[in-house]
């Protein structure tokens, strides 16, 4: 039985799929990028910006679902610059403790949607 999770904070989806669903005890979050849904703009500031809004978007998917980033259990990050990891990181580290961190992957595509940088994914352990 799967239970799909909706944010109106997180931008609506941009083609047919939800924000989230859930699966027993694992919440799918599709690919978030780089929209304010507040202000109703698509984030291009610069690559730390973006990543902020992304996680940003997850986490208002996770915490509709009644989680938090502690229940992440893998990542999965599409970039278009490769060069920008380490920026990437940095503000990727500031929400998880290092301990306790997701699985993760990460990899450089040729284009996203929007034309955006940046898109993350998650699966989450309730
Ligand atoms: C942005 C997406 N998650 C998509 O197009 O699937």
């Amino acid at each position: 039985m799967k239970k799909i999770i909706n944010s109106d904070k997180a931008p609506a989806p941009i083609g047919p799929y939800n924000h989230s669903v859930m699966a027993g005890d694992l919440l799918f979050i599709s690919g978030q990028i780089p929209f304010n849904q507040a202000e109703e703009k698509l984030i291009t500031s610069g690559i730390q910006d973006e990543t902020t809004q992304v996680m940003e978007n997850l986490k208002f998917i996770i915490e509709e679902a009644g989680l938090t980033f502690e229940n992440v259990v893998k990542a999965t990050i599409f970039i278009r610059n490769m060069e920008e990891f380490t920026l990437i990181n940095e503000v990727y580290a500031r929400y998880f403790s290092p301990a306790t961190a997701p699985a993760r992957e990460c990899v450089q595509v040729e284009k996203l949607p929007r034309n955006v940088n940046i898109e993350i994914s998650m699966i989450c352990h309730k």
